[in-house]
């Protein structure tokens, strides 16, 4: 999603006008640092005014020193605006999509004859049915058909996919449009509670909440500003002793510039910032957690159907075992899929009616066992006839004997080639085979060689057989698989790898996917899967792109590093500072100190009035780099954090001695202190 360039040049000003907005007492208390540097801010502001009012010699200095102690609040302000306003922009154009329509409601699956109401007023269970050219009204399960939507409303992506009932592209999104056929859809969000809406309070930020690490960084910069405050206010008593008084007001500059300001500034604008570099590739994260979690993952679960292949697995062939005619094979198999509404099945009735054309009249009879991951398995049971489709074990312990050796020879060619065996039984008797074809995403191999260069290993999971899964393995280029494996397998190598201290993330798209997306520490879910899938996530993906984790991974790498040196780089900078300033404070009252005042700063007053003005340009200095992140380069933790020791420490210590230098002199030339 991006947004045009005429509302980006216009985010600025509107980010300085919310800036004065968030001066507002209850939006400063939500952070500290910055609270306490307004407090200070107006205590400063009382003092100039007195000041001034009785004439008292050195007021302008206190003013300016006021003034520029706002200038740092507002900058503070302005960074986490202006880290909103991207995501308000995009809001607003999400918000267009929103229309008020008129929604055909259906009494009953069948009921002939719909009664037109607002799409406002649907609630979850009710019936709609949705035909060529209509907004699909709010979110909801197909039931019934097959059509192409156009969802690029929402994702951003012009060509229309398809959404059908059964398996696992059954979900729609309020918001696209439906552009041939028509669907009856269930409704499964309740007023106001649609992905939209989510979508919408997501990319504003009004969702956003701190993540732990952040609460954490929080509670160290709280730490120091108390610790600093207990600095400055000894420091009155101690110069009393050496027979100076330092102005309340040199204290309270002081303060400010000690305190860690900087990145007290410009953490919630970091983490917004990622927020917003997740939404511009298209994922939406439910939590900024996962998105921390995301640039720590060490494993990446992946589904097969679907998730690395295109999940369109597709009737091919049917072969039928030794002394079975062709014909009675593919009349069992599309007797036992003519109830079965996932695509697996809906092609095989397809292919057979294809092949038999006097199948067309066939209808669903009897009595159906629909298909499970559980099971894996699926078919239907007539007066007098059993019948069953499901993957080879499945069929295997239902018949209760194994393939013989030409059967065997058969399902293994369909495996190694990567497709999907499916093997057909009437009663306890083998039929023979059919053969679903499936096909690996183009660039899934080169994206997996990348993860494993940034040390992140992938595993494909699958309920399909071991001979197709290695197969599909190689071709897509993961480290590990895992065959025939149930929802509760999943679910279990998850748990085990955490309990190993390895942070895990999961991609999936169908429901028997959701209680594995829940365990995951990071959970994405493909756009085009099922509501439960998107449900139990914490991150979905508009693109419905496994490897998309890579630029989820990226910006949480990035998120975790920037914050990382933007905090190093301030508490370096306010140790430098007390270093810089109170030299110049004490000279007076001990010129041996003189020799201390490396900086050879003009008077105890410009040096503070330019500690205090150095203090707010650093902010706005850095606004650049919290909002872009600092960049991520694959490479060792240890070589990382000695890079970022080096540059943002070091930097930190430096920076502050040539700014406040370079502030010195232009004050005391323009006369100011
Ligand atoms: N409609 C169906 N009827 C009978 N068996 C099926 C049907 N669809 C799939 N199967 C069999 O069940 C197995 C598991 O299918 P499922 O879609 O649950 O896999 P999964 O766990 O999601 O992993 P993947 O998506 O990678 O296959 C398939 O490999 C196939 O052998
Ligand atoms: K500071
Ligand atoms: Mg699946």
């Amino acid at each position: 999603m991006s947004i045009p360039s005429t509302t980006r040049s216009g985010l600025y000003p509107a980010a300085l006008k919310t800036a004065f907005v968030k001066l507002h007492p209850r939006a400063l208390i939500r952070n500290a640092v910055i609270c306490v540097t307004a407090v200070t801010a107006a205590l400063t502001t009382i003092l100039a005014l007195r000041d001034l009012m009785t004439g008292a010699p050195g007021w302008g200095v206190t003013l300016q020193i006021a003034f520029w102690l706002w200038v740092c609040v507002i900058f503070a302000n302005f960074a986490e605006a202006l880290a909103e306003g991207r995501g308000k922009a995009r809001a607003d154009s999400l918000r267009a999509t929103k229309a008020e329509t008129m929604v055909k409601l259906l009494a009953s699956e069948d009921s002939p004859e719909p009664s037109l109401v607002p799409s406002a007023t649907l609630r979850a269970g009710q019936l709609v049915r949705v035909d060529a050219g209509d907004l699909i009204p709010t979110d909801a399960e197909v039931i019934r058909g097959v059509a192409s939507v156009d969802e690029s409303a929402i994702t951003g992506e012009s060509a229309p996919v398809i959404r059908e009932s059964g398996g696992d592209r059954s979900s729609v999104t309020g918001g696209t449009r439906i552009v041939s056929d028509s669907l009856i859809l269930r409704i499964v969000a309740e007023p106001g509670k649609s992905f939209l809406d989510r979508m919408i309070a997501m990319v504003e930020g009004a969702e956003r909440q701190k993540t732990p690490n952040e609460i954490a960084l929080n509670i160290l910069l709280c730490g120091l500003t108390l610790i600093f405050l207990i600095v400055t206010v000894t420091l009155d008593p101690f110069a009393r002793y050496s027979g100076i008084v330092i102005p309340v007001v040199t204290l309270a500059a002081l303060f400010v510039t000690l305190i860690p300001t900087t990145i007290g500034g410009l953490l919630s604008a970091i983490g917004i910032a990622g927020m917003d570099r997740l939404v511009r590739a298209n994922v939406i994260a439910k939590s900024g957690r996962a998105v921390e979690a995301a640039g720590d993952v060490d494993t990446l679960l992946l589904d097969k159907t679907g998730t690395i292949t295109f999940g369109n697995r597709m009737a091919d062939a049917f072969l039928p075992a030794q002394g079975v005619a062709e014909r009675d094979l593919v009349h069992a198999a599309c007797l036992a899929s003519l109830a079965d509404e996932t695509p697996e099945g809906k092609s095989i009735v397809d292919l057979a009616r294809r092949m038999q054309p006097e199948l067309a009249a066939a209808e669903a009879g009897g009595q159906p066992v629909l298909f499970s991951a559980e099971t894996r398995l699926s078919g239907v049971d007539l007066p007098g006839r059993t019948l069953r489709k499901g993957a080879v074990d499945a069929v295997e312990r239902f018949v209760g004997h194994r393939l013989d050796a030409a059967l065997r020879a058969r399902v293994d060619e369909i495996a190694r080639s990567g497709g999907t065996p499916l093997l057909v039984a009437e009663g306890d008797r083998l039929l023979g085979a059919i053969h679903l074809k499936d096909v690996v995403k183009p660039g899934v191999r080169e994206r997996f060689a990348e993860l494993r260069a940034m040390g992140i290993r992938t595993v494909m999971i699958t309920g399909d057989n071991p001979l197709t899964a290695a197969a599909i393995a190689a071709e897509a280029g993961v480290d590990d698989f895992l065959a025939e494996a149930t929802p509760e397998m999943k679910l279990e190598y998850i748990r085990r790898e955490q309990a190993g201290g390895r942070l895990v993330a999961m991609c999936g798209d169908g429901s028997n996917d959701a209680p594995a997306l829940a365990q995951a520490d990071v959970g994405v879910a493909m756009n085009s899967g099922t509501p439960a899938a998107k449900e139990a996530a914490n991150l979905i993906d508009l693109d419905s792109d496994p490897t998309k984790l890579i630029e989820v991974v990226l910006v949480g790498k990035q998120l975790l590093i920037s914050r990382g040196a933007l905090t190093t780089f301030s508490i370096a900078n306010d140790v430098a500072k007390y270093f810089a300033i109170l030299p110049a404070i004490f000279v007076a009252a001990y010129p041996g100190l003189g020799v201390l005042n490396v900086m050879g700063l003009s008077s105890p007053q410009s040096a503070i009035l330019a500690a205090v003005i150095f203090n707010a340009l650093i902010i706005v200095a850095m606004i650049p780099l919290a909002l872009r992140g600092v960049k991520y380069a694959p490479g060792s933790a240890a070589a990382l954090l000695r890079r970022n020791l080096t540059i943002y420490g070091l930097g930190g210590l430096i920076v502050p001695f040539l700014g406040i230098k370079a502030i010195d002199m232009a004050v005391s030339a323009l006369g100011l202190a």
